[in-house]
């Protein structure tokens, strides 16, 4: 059989490799690159390191992440067809490098943090309540 190559997130190496390969990939879809790209015209030297702040208070509870996600995804013209694609390529990019409870508490926190994204944004489909 074959060995179990991957390892958890332990290091703040291994959120930097996390975040950099996700925006990897970002970059290279066609739905999200245009919005951080085009839209937001995103200074990338300045949020790959914003973002490895974020993923270590998340995770570790560093508190390097001073600032506020919300209000700049408000302004954005995302739907629910966006945050479909940032989750399945958020929890495809933290399968393919680590595994262990920390990558699962990674899947999670930014499922969790979507919804409540979409949530607030209204993007979440409210069923009918019949009286
Ligand atoms: C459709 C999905 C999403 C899109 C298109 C998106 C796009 C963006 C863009 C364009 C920025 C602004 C960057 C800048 O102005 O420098 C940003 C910032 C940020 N995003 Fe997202 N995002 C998405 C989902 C998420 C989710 C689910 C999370 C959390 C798990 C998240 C966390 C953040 C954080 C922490 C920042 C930095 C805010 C700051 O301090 O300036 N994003 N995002």
């Amino acid at each position: 059989m074959e060995q179990e190559r991957r390892t958890d997130i332990a290091t703040e190496e291994d959120i930097r490799t996390l975040v950099d390969t996700f925006y990897g990939h970002v970059n290279q879809d066609d739905l999200l690159r245009p919005i951080f790209n085009e839209v937001a015209h995103v200074d990338w030297e300045h949020h790959l390191p914003n973002m490895y702040a974020f993923w270590s208070s998340v995770l570790f509870g560093s508190m390097a992440y001073k600032g506020q996600p919300f209000p700049k995804h408000l302004a954005l013209p995302i739907e629910r067809t966006h945050f479909t694609r940032w989750i399945a390529l958020f929890i495809q990019t933290v399968e393919d490098l680590f595994a262990g409870p920390m990558a699962e508490q990674a899947k999670q926190k930014a499922t969790s943090i979507a919804n409540i994204f979409q949530m607030k944004m209204g993007l979440w489909a409210v069923p009918v309540v019949k009286p």
